[in-house]
């Protein structure tokens, strides 16, 4: 499991080690992890010339003695002082490793100038390699302040790697409402935090390396699964199972308009981890479903229900019958207009950004800018797990724990990919999966086999329920 923790969670730990090690321990400890970072990167110490961006608070310490430990190593280290307040000790280090500090430009008179006023001021920019961004990290409040927006203006288009966080974006949320770095590289320390997991500031990130410095950390409140985790939850036949055991996943999606919708549910369902499937949604889609999946069987007694996308009326008929079977629920599309109905039953609702708008009655905007809150909200509101889909899928359970996929591919942005994801999740919890076990693990397994299917190309929804049997195959073998 990856575990982001809060910036509260990070400074008891933190302070819990301060009070055990000898007075800069610690940050020599996270500058090592980052030096050793930038070289990676860099792939050769000698003749690569490195600019750090260095703020007031211990983000810009770990900068400065990461460039000092690089220096050493024969890379040309200059640093940017972006406060008067950097700290002496690290600068101090620095020059004695041979690094320099530049003469930094005048922006703080004229905040508002066109960076190109100031660019001739920093000695051959276009030569750097990389800038690292040590201007804040988990003691920043969101956004830059003027000189930091110029010089980063300044250094476009050189790679970046950032020192714990990338500086300006919103740590404990991940959101990102004012000017922020975007990382090609995040070299963060004792754990993940929000912003590495969560978008958008995830996507300011880029790679996310972590350093161990031995903090003691309690639960944390944002997770994502790993294989091995997904592989652990993974249902496995019982030596003397049969089918009506291992659980009997029903669908009610799809309609004469969309038998598509019916197909690619019971694709997403019948991917083996239930012991049958049956259909129960419009029986103008029944052939087509029958003719993809002949092993699909009609209505009867199920262990959990996809009730998905289908006409308006049918919709909420087919959550009514659901509900009244008093077995989890996968509610998506058209049907979550109906999740009201579903309170008191183990439910799991599958929004994207605009439905869950509809559901909490707020922009779509504001459910892409803080995916985190309204995922939360309306876990707690519709009292269901709440899958809400983007690039970083966000699973949040009532009490507010959240766990984030982070399998996936831009290609799954592709019609009825959602339907195929409801039918697996619908699986799950008919094998007998609590509902933020299904959401979580049914996620993961989509995105891994979306970028699967990924590698020969462009998909569509089908040929990421294709890829699926070779994903469980490669975990249930470990
Ligand atoms: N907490 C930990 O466990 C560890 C922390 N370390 C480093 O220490 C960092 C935290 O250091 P600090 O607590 O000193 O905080 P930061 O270095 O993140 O920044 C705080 C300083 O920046 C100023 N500031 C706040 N918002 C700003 C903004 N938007 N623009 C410009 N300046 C702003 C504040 O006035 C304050 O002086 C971590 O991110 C990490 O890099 C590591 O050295 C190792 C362990
Ligand atoms: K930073």
């Amino acid at each position: 499991m990856l575990h982001a923790h809060t910036v509260e969670q990070v400074r008891a730990a933190e302070a819990d080690l301060l009070a055990r090690l000898p007075e800069g321990a610690l940050m020599q400890r996270a500058a090592a992890g980052l030096a050793y970072a930038v070289l990676d990167f860099l792939g050769t110490a000698y003749g690569r010339r490195v600019l750090l961006l260095v703020g007031s608070g211990d983000n810009g310490g770990d900068a400065l003695y990461a460039g000092a430990l690089l220096a050493r190593r024969g890379v040309q280290v200059e640093a940017w002082l972006l406060s008067d307040a950097a700290r002496a000790a690290g600068v101090d280090a620095l020059r004695a490793a041979g690094g320099t500090v530049l003469a930094s430009p005048p922006i703080g008179q004229r905040p508002h100038a066109p960076a190109s006023e100031f660019r001739g001021l920093v000695p051959n920019r276009a030569t750097f390699d990389v800038v690292v961004d040590g201007i804040v990290g988990i003691g920043g409040r969101p956004g830059l302040r003027p000189e930091a927006t110029k010089a980063l203006e300044m250094l476009a288009g050189i790679p970046v790697v950032a020192v714990d966080t990338p500086s300006g974006v919103d740590v404990d949320t991940g959101e990102t409402d004012g000017p922020h770095v975007v990382a090609d590289l995040t070299v963060t320390f004792g754990t993940h935090k929000t912003c590495h997991l969560v978008d958008p500031a995830a996507r300011a990130c880029g790679a996310v390396h972590l350093v161990d410095i031995g903090l003691d950390l309690p639960d944390a409140p944002v997770e994502a699964l790993q294989a091995a985790d997904v592989a652990a939850l993974l249902p496995r036949p019982a030596a003397d199972a049969h089918k009506y055991t291992r659980g009997v996943v029903g669908v009610r999606a799809g309609s004469a308009t969309y038998p598509g919708a019916a197909v690619l549910s019971v694709s997403g369902a019948a991917c083996g981890l239930a012991g049958m499937v049956r259909y129960d949604g419009d029986p103008a889609a029944l052939d087509q479903v029958r003719a993809a999946h002949p092993e699909v069987v009609g209505p009867g007694r199920v262990q959990a229900w996809v009730v998905g996308s289908g006409s308006d009326a049918g919709a909420e008929d087919a959550v009514r019958r659901s509900v009244a079977d008093d077995v989890p629920l996968l509610i998506d599309a058209d049907a979550l207009a109906f999740a009201d109905l579903a309170r008191g039953r183990a439910t799991v609702l599958t929004p994207h950004a605009g439905e869950l708008a509809r559901l909490l009655d707020v922009e779509r905007a504001q459910v892409e800018a803080r995916m985190l809150e309204h995922a939360r909200l309306a876990a707690r509101r519709y009292d269901a797990v709440v899958l809400l889909k983007g690039r970083h899928t966000v699973v949040a359970r009532p009490d507010g724990q959240v766990r984030v996929t982070t399998t996936g591919t831009p290609w799954l942005a592709t019609a009825g990919a959602g339907d195929v994801l409801g039918g697996l999740v619908g699986a799950l919890l008919a094998a007998g999966l609590d509902p933020f076990d299904a959401a979580s693990a049914g996620s993961w397994l989509h995105g891994a086999a979306a970028t699967l299917a990924a590698q020969d190309g462009p998909i569509v929804a089908s040929d990421v329920a294709a890829a699926l049997p070779v994903v469980l195959g490669s975990l249930v073998g470990t």
